[in-house]
């Protein structure tokens, strides 16, 4: 497990990490979702070593990070940063000479990457002729060319198409399956929802909420329910404790808690048959907008001084 305890960053007198503190369990893809400026790069280039935090730590199943640790890790940073010139896959075997495969085990881990991203017919091409979805294709490739422990991606998928999409998560799910703690950052809260296992939402340098996708959702947004039944639901307008937000003829959406929901169910049960009740999770989104944008920007400068 990798993980970040208390830490702090500044740059001059600007706080930008406020005792940041969370986990990438192994085999679990963790999405870490902020908007501009939440401080996502400079959490992850600390996790790297890029950059030193100013407190607070950094541990792998418990052990502190040295050098000859984090080079195994895989990291995909927010500037590309690939020779435009060079073909594809030779690049790739350039990278994994680097990282001390011999020329044929070079070759051959290029190779498949090439084809695991599904770039096989783009392998001679330079690097600059590819199209910006499968440049970052290419980046993902080179992140993985060292069969990394740890990997650490600044928004991996940022322009991908759908389908590049779920080549993209194939491979990093893959990688989770093998126990790689895997930690990548996004804006997109879609992809984000449907892709990872455990969110870390940042703001303002702040952790404003972490954990298991299902038990944030459980936690953040108003319990919803859907409801059709055979008959007119209007009723539901009469039961204390529930707050109807849709309603048309037989079907409903309303907001109460669990034993008002379960109550619901009863009485319709009662009246005739209900076809569909069901929980409606809150998104990400609407978790989202819970945790940041309805939460007092703190005052990191304040909290600085
Ligand atoms: N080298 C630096 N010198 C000064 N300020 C910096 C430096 N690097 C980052 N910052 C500031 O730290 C804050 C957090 O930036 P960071 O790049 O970590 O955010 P981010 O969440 O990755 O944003 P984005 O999604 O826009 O990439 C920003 O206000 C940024 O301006």
């Amino acid at each position: 497990m990798l993980e970040l305890h208390g830490v702090s960053r500044s740059f001059g007198d600007r706080l930008v990490l406020d005792d940041v503190s969370f986990t990438v369990g192994r085999g679990r893809l963790t999405g870490f979702v902020g908007g501009n400026g939440a401080g996502k790069t400079t959490t992850m280039r600390i996790i790297l070593g890029v950059l030193a935090p100013h407190a607070g730590t950094v541990t792998l199943d418990g052990a502190p990070l040295a050098g000859a640790a984090r080079s195994r890790f895989g990291y995909m940073p927010e500037e590309r940063g690939l020779y435009p010139k060079m073909q594809l896959v030779e690049h790739l075997t350039y990278l994994a000479r680097l990282h001390g495969f011999d020329k044929a085990g070079a070759a051959s881990r290029a190779h498949a990457l090439v084809e695991q991203l599904g770039l096989a017919e783009r392998a001679k091409d330079p690097v600059e002729s590819l199209s910006l979805g499968n440049q970052q294709r290419a980046q993902v490739a080179a992140a993985l060319v060292h069969d990394p422990e740890v990997l650490v991606l600044d928004e991996p998928f940022s322009g991908l198409d759908p389908m590049a999409v779920d080549v993209v998560q194939g491979v990093l799910a893959e990688r989770a399956a093998q126990g790689v703690p895997v930690l990548f950052s996004s804006h997109q809260l879609d992809v984000v929802e449907r892709l990872c296992d455990d969110l870390v939402i940042i703001a303002g340098g702040r952790v404003r909420a972490a954990g298991g996708r299902e038990e944030l959702r459980a936690q953040h947004g108003t319990a919803r329910f859907e409801i059709v039944a055979d008959g007119d639901v209007a009723w539901l307008r009469d039961v204390p404790g529930v707050l109807v937000d849709e309603l048309a003829a037989a079907t409903a959406v309303f907001r109460a808690d669990d034993d008002v929901a379960q109550q619901v169910l009863r009485t319709a049960l009662a009246r005739g048959p209900v076809h569909a009740f069901t929980p409606l999770r809150p998104s990400l989104a609407e978790i989202f907008r819970d945790v940041v944008i309805d939460a007092p920007e703190p005052d990191l400068q304040e909290a600085a001084r």
